[in-house]
Order: structure tokens, then sequence, then C-alpha cells
């Protein structure tokens, strides 16, 4: 029986309740800059360097006085290299009395050692002058900024050798099953292997956070609130796997009442629809089904966000792709569905087909796409243009031989 407590929730509206209830206090650490790549900077990292310090020169040439030069071409032969020029290399600093630098490609230095320019740029050219590239106590990177290649070049530059970043976010998977065997163990009769978790630790991880995966705990209330508290000590965000159901061993619900408030019970789509949300404090708990597939939409879904909130990063949008239907879906109404699909590349375009529900779980997380099926649509024809949420790079898709699938 439905519970009327807790109505069915659509999948925007499970998001809102929990990234609004949850809050979150980021903590800092200080980190060696080279091991700071996709990090995120806790506060404006200020140049220590002024560079260049120097003059440089921007160019190979040779650098001259200006006060020399009255105009047009001068004479030259009579100029003495260290008095009167100097050859002056690309990004190296030049004396203060040299004051503009002449491409090499305009000079010439015969075999009695005489000078000839060919063509005098104007007074100044061709110097970088002391701080053009940065200043000490500019700002190299703000606050809050995901650090990519670049940023670390730029703080190294800066004389920056440890950058302080927000602490990775602390999240907690909790495998839970009467059924469930430890990953690398033969299962008996009967069992499964715990997968779950080694996916949700890599989903995480790639979500810029600290994963801790617990062993598995087995479905009695004590043992779920021992361990749910024990990770909410040491977690932001608990991730709880499996027991959302409604079987005899199914205690989800009424351990999370216990330990914080129930926010969403059941969401308005599939797969996932015992997804649950809690806020325990202002820490989340993310209740994800064991059924694998559920598992992954519910932490690429409202667990990134999570993190995201957590590190102030906005949360991007899987790239959309159009493709030509090639097999009618018939859609499992009255609600939301989010379908598994094969893209494969066709003449002009791209063409794909669903990854039927019963499909092996083999082919089922190898999908390319997800088709958002709204709870109003009946099915989509063959042959119609569809919009599918892609799963990897379109190159990868690409790059499969095109052929009647
Ligand atoms: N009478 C009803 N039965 C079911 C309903 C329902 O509404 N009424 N809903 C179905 C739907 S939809 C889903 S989804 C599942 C939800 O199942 P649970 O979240 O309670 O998950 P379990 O019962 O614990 O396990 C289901 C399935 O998933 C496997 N699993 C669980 N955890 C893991 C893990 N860590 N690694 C790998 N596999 C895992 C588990 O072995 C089971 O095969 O309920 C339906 N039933
Ligand atoms: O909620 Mo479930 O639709 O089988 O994942």
């Amino acid at each position: 029986m439905k519970d009327l407590n807790y109505p069915w929730i659509s999948r925007q509206e499970t998001l809102r309740r929990i990234l609004e209830r949850s809050q979150f206090q980021p903590r800092v650490e200080m980190i060696p800059v080279s091991e700071a790549l996709d990090r995120i900077t806790a506060r404006d990292e200020l140049s220590k360097n002024t560079l260049p310090n120097a003059p440089t020169s921007m160019l190979d040439g040779i650098a001259l006085k200006s006060s020399n030069l009255d105009g047009g071409i001068p004479k030259t032969d009579h100029w003495q290299l260290g008095k009167d020029y100097i050859f002056s290399n690309t990004g190296v600093g030049i004396p203060e009395e040299f004051d503009t630098v002449v491409l090499i490609e305009d000079v010439n230095v015969n075999e009695k050692g005489k000078l000839s320019i060919s063509c005098i740029p104007e007074k100044g050219k061709n110097i970088r002058p002391v701080g053009d590239m940065m200043k000490t106590g500019d700002v190299l990177v703000p606050a809050y900024v995901h650090l990519r290649s670049a940023h670390l070049g730029l703080l190294t530059a800066g004389g920056i050798d440890k950058v302080a970043v927000l602490e990775k976010p602390k999240v907690a998977i909790l495998p839970t099953g009467n059924e469930l065997v430890p990953a690398g163990t033969q299962p008996p009769r009967g069992k499964n292997v715990e997968y779950n978790g080694m996916m949700i630790k890599a989903q995480v991880e790639s979500m810029g956070a600290e994963a801790k995966l617990y062993p598995i705990t087995r479905d009695n209330p004590e043992d779920l609130i021992k361990v749910i508290e024990n990770a909410l000590a040491w977690a932001d965000i608990v991730i709880l796997n499996g027991g959302s159901s409604k079987g005899s061993d199914d205690r989800a619900i009424e351990v999370l009442e216990s330990v914080g408030e129930v926010l969403v019970y059941e969401v308005a789509y599939g797969p996932g629809k015992h997804t649950t949300m809690t806020i325990a404090g202002h820490k989340p708990i993310v209740g994800t089904v064991g059924p694998t597939i559920g598992a992954e939409y519910a932490v690429d879904w409202y667990v990134a966000p999570l993190i995201n909130k957590y590190l102030h990063q906005p949360t991007v949008k899987p790239r959309q792709l159009k493709v030509k239907l090639l097999k009618e879906i018939k859609a499992p109404m009255p609600f939301d569905f989010y379908a598994r699909m094969e893209v494969k590349p066709i003449e002009g375009g791209f063409a794909a087909k669903q990854i039927g529900k019963s499909a092996p779980l083999v082919q089922q997380m190898m999908a390319d796409a997800v088709l958002h099926i709204p709870g109003k649509i009946k099915a989509y024809a063959a042959g119609e243009m569809i919009e599918v949420e892609l799963k990897c790079p379109i190159e990868w898709i690409e790059r499969k031989v095109s052929h009647e699938f």
C-alpha cells in the first residue's frame, strides 16, 4: 500500500528539497601545487612575484638605445657590441640603458663585425616592461576555481608552491543487504556480489569527493542505525544503498526516520523509484535503490549537485544529441522513465534504440545515452527524431562502426 505521508516526488523537487536542507562547512587544506589538479581554490591566490622583473626582449634581436636613433635608419658601421647594442633573446632581461629591440631578421653583422640594420622599429618597441605578465599582489586564481593545468602553471609562475584548496567532501557509501557477499568472494547459491559500492565509489571520486566504502551491513535496524550514525560522524554526505523497497528485509525507511527527517521517500520516476532523501542535522543521506541502474542515476542526479554545493561548483549538464529512433519505444506510463539507449553513427547523423528494461545488466551498464520519457508520453515511433542525454563523449560513439543493430 502506498504510504500517503510520502507522496511520489519529481526528480526536480527531490533535488530541490535535499539541496535546500543540506548545509556544508567546507574545510580548507594546504597542498602542493603539483597535487592540486582538479581541486577547488579556497581563497584568492596572490602572486608573490613580479614578472618580468626586468624589461625583457619580446623577440630574438638586438637591443639598442633610442637616444641613438635620430629618425630613419641610423649609421651603425661604428656601433660597438656591448656599448651601442647587445644581442637580446626572447624573454631575456636587458640592461636599463637599452630600450628598443630590432628583429634579428632585420640585422646584419658582416665578417668585419660591422652592423647594419634594414628596418628600425618605433622607440621602445619589442620590449616587455617590468610586471607585464604579473605583479606582486595580483590575483592569480580567484577563490572557488576548479584548478586546471593552466592555473597550476600560473601559480608556479607567481611563486606559489602550496595552494589553499577546499578539502574534498567526504562521502560514506553504505551497502546493505542480507543477500550480499563482499567483492572478490564467490557468491553461494542465491547470493549476490556487492558491486554497487565499487561503482558508486568511482562515481563520487570522479565528482571530486573522498569516498569511503563501508563493509556490507546486514538488514537489521540496529546495525543499520549504528552504521549510519558512524558514517554521519565522519562524512559530509552519506549514501545508503539497497533495502529501500517493501521486502521483509527492507528496513531503510524505519531506520531513516530514526536518524533524521525523511524529505523524500519515493520518487515519481523509474528506475530508482524508491530513492530516498533524508536530512540528519544538516547532512544529507541519499538512499539509493539496490538495483544498479537506479542507484547510478541517484548518485549522478543528487550526489553530484550536493558535492558541487560543498565545493561551490555548478553542476555540468550532460550533452544532448539528436538521434533517429530505430525501433518503437512503448513508454511505461504513468511515471517518467529514463531509458537506457544504445547509439550508433549512421550516414548524416546518429541512430538509437532502447536497451530493454529486462536486457542483461552487461548491456544496460554499457548504455551510450539516456532517454527521458515523460509520464504523459505513450510511445515514440520508429523513425522519429528524439533527443538523448549522452553518457560518454560523442567521439566514442563516432568511432563505432555503423551497422544494423
Ligand atoms: N512488492 C514490491 N517489490 C518491489 C517494489 C515494490 O514497489 N513493491 N519495487 C521494486 C523496485 S522498483 C526496486 S528499485 C527494488 C528496490 O529494491 P531495494 O532497494 O529494496 O534493494 P534490495 O531489495 O536490497 O535489492 C534489490 C536487488 O539489488 C541488488 N543489490 C542491492 N544492493 C546491491 C549492491 N550493493 N551491489 C550489487 N547489487 C545489489 C540485490 O542483490 C537485489 O538483486 O524493489 C523492487 N521490488
Ligand atoms: O525503482 Mo526500480 O524501478 O527497479 O530501480
